[in-house]
């Protein structure tokens, strides 16, 4: 990938370049840290920092060009491109800078509070099954296939999110499934993004902190279905997949005028599932819709679960895979990994770590807890420091209500005083916990081995929060933890 700086500057409307048009960049960075040899260095004011402090460093690192929107300085040899509006600028560059590659294969864009992560694992099972190649964009990590690729945000910025599309491009894949998080679509990082089918998987209390209200939160999510449903874009076949049992479906509704899959276990919908039994390691029930009936035998369990089936079988009628290919896909599939996910050291009590770290998301598993309890459920759960306080004390009421004994614990405390965020999770366990047991432990690892202490025969105990995460971020530094590594160590201590 390689352009002149002429090139971009003809895409722009109000912009003056100063210095050598025929500069040639080879990439586009907006952390002046990325930045590699012959790189547009592109200056964004952000809420924390201003990048335009950054250039020097950018040059350092190789920079040949700079994008900003306010007076700089910089040396002879730097090409200067000056626009009003960066981030305006920056939108049309990119996509433009890697060839447009979601023009290239089909996207499909999953967003919703809980669910994401899972309801895309599942659907690159079944496009895999299909014989397509996929990529996958979320959470957990990028894959192209089966190579692997870390990430630092559910949905990459702009740029990296650019890039990650034109390798997968240029690797042929057929698919793309990608989780759009709210924030991304707050901040236009899917610009550039022509989306095939849509998903929303529920909306429910996350992220105050930064959209302040649900109704902005659900107003962020609903631009996916504004994208989806975008006119003259280049591939045909535009769908979104709906959960209408979740009330923000009206929402997600009213911006969609492509074809609409509607899915959901309480109302007449296009998908509707039904006949649900769960169990300790599965769930059974029937999908049923225009393509017929579906008897599902599933190796993961939940009702939260069989949401996120609907939705991936949805998106998979969607794009035209065979029902016959899907079931086929869903009877096999054993976990995501860090969501709902046994640790087995052959001990004669469970141990379940989950990524619930929303009220909803910890209630969800709670109850399926319950619903395949034999004796107590154990759970050790804490909250995330610098995002949304005001779930702290609602999950604290949910977990003392739903379980029979309690530790808090911290999460990522990033930033913040993990006693200060302790006493405000403890706020609601106090009010919910009837005298039940409780612990308050602010060092994970002795919490996890603390509940490990104290289970005994056909106890569940629920280590939430975390999931699939290889760290703790404190204050100073970010540690390796891995609630499972943990867990283990703490079981095998035990026998
Ligand atoms: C609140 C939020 O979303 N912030 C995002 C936003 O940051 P910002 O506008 O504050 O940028 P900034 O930190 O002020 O920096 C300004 C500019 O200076 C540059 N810079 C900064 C430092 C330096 O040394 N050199 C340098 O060039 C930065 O690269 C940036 O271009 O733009 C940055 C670049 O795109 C993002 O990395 C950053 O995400 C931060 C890290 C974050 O934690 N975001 C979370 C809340 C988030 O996005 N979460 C969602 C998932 C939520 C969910 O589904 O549950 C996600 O998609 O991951
Ligand atoms: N459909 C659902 N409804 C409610 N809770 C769910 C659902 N699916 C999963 N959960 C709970 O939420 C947790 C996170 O699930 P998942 O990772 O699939 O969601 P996500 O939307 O990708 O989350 P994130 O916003 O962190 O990317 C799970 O570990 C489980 O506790
Ligand atoms: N995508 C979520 C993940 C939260 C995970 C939890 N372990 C925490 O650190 O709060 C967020 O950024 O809010
Ligand atoms: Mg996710």
């Amino acid at each position: 990938m390689s352009k002149t700086i002429k090139e971009l500057a003809a895409l722009l409307t109000e912009v003056s370049v100063v210095g050598d048009e025929n500069t040639r960049i080879q990439s586009i960075a907006h952390d002046s840290r990325k930045v590699t040899q012959d790189t547009l260095f592109v200056c964004i004011s952000g809420a924390t920092v201003d990048g335009h402090k950054f250039i020097a460093q950018a040059i350092e690192n190789g920079a040949v060009a700079v994008l900003v929107e306010k007076d700089v300085i910089v040396p002879k040899h730097i090409t200067v491109v000056r626009v009003p509006d960066v981030k305006a600028a920056m939108h049309l560059v990119v996509p433009y800078f890697y060839d447009y590659p979601a023009r290239k294969m089909r996207l499909v864009g999953i967003t919703g509070t809980n669910g994401k992560t899972t309801t895309s694992y599942v659907l690159r099972a079944i496009l895999r099954e299909a014989g397509y190649k996929v990529g996958l964009i979320g959470t957990i990590q990028i894959m192209i296939e089966d190579e692997i690729q870390p990430i630092h945000n559910t949905t990459p910025d702009v740029i990296d999110l650019q890039c990650i599309l034109a390798d997968m491009a240029k690797a042929k894949m057929d698919y793309v499934v990608m989780e759009v998080s709210s924030h991304a679509l707050a901040q236009d990082r899917v610009i550039g993004c022509e989306f095939d089918t849509a998903v929303f998987t529920n909306l429910t209390q996350d992220h105050l902190d930064y959209h302040k209200t649900l109704e902005n939160y659900a107003k962020a999510k609903a631009r996916l279905f504004d994208l989806v449903s975008a006119a003259g874009q280049t591939k045909g076949n535009k769908s979104a997949v709906i959960n209408i049992d979740d009330a923000a479906s009206l929402v997600m509704l009213e911006h969609t005028t492509c074809q609409c899959l509607t899915y959901a276990i309480h109302k007449e919908s296009d998908l509707r599932a039904s006949a649900i039994n769960v169990l300790a390691k599965g769930a059974n029930f029937t999908i049923s819709g225009a393509f017929g009936t579906m008897d599902l035998k599933l190796k993961i369990t939940g009702i939260f679960n069989v949401y996120n089936v609907l939705s991936a079988v949805g998106a998979a009628l969607a794009e035209k895979i065979a029902p016959q290919i899907i079931q086929a896909t869903l009877e096999k599939f054993t976990s995501v990994p860090g969501r709902f996910e046994l640790v087995d050291e052959g001990q004669d009590f469970s141990v379940i770590v989950d990524y619930a770290h929303t009220p909803d998301g910890l209630e969800n598993i709670l109850h399926t807890a319950r619903q395949i309890a034999k004796k107590r459920i154990i759970t050790v759960f804490g909250c995330g420091g610098d995002r949304d306080r005001t779930k702290r004390p609602i999950m604290g009421r949910i977990a003392a209500k739903l379980s029979d004994v309690v530790i808090a614990t911290s999460d990522n405390p990033r930033t913040e005083d993990p006693e200060f965020i302790l006493s405000q999770v403890e706020a609601g366990v106090q009010e919910e916990l009837a005298g039940k047991p409780h612990e308050k432990i602010i060092d994970r690892k002795t919490a996890i081995f603390r509940a490990i202490e104290i289970a005994q025969v056909d106890d569940i105990v629920i280590i939430a929060g975390k999931g699939h995460e290889n760290y703790q971020i404190l204050k100073d530094q970010t540690i390796h933890f891995d609630d499972k590594e943990v867990a283990r160590a703490a079981i095998r201590g035990k026998q």
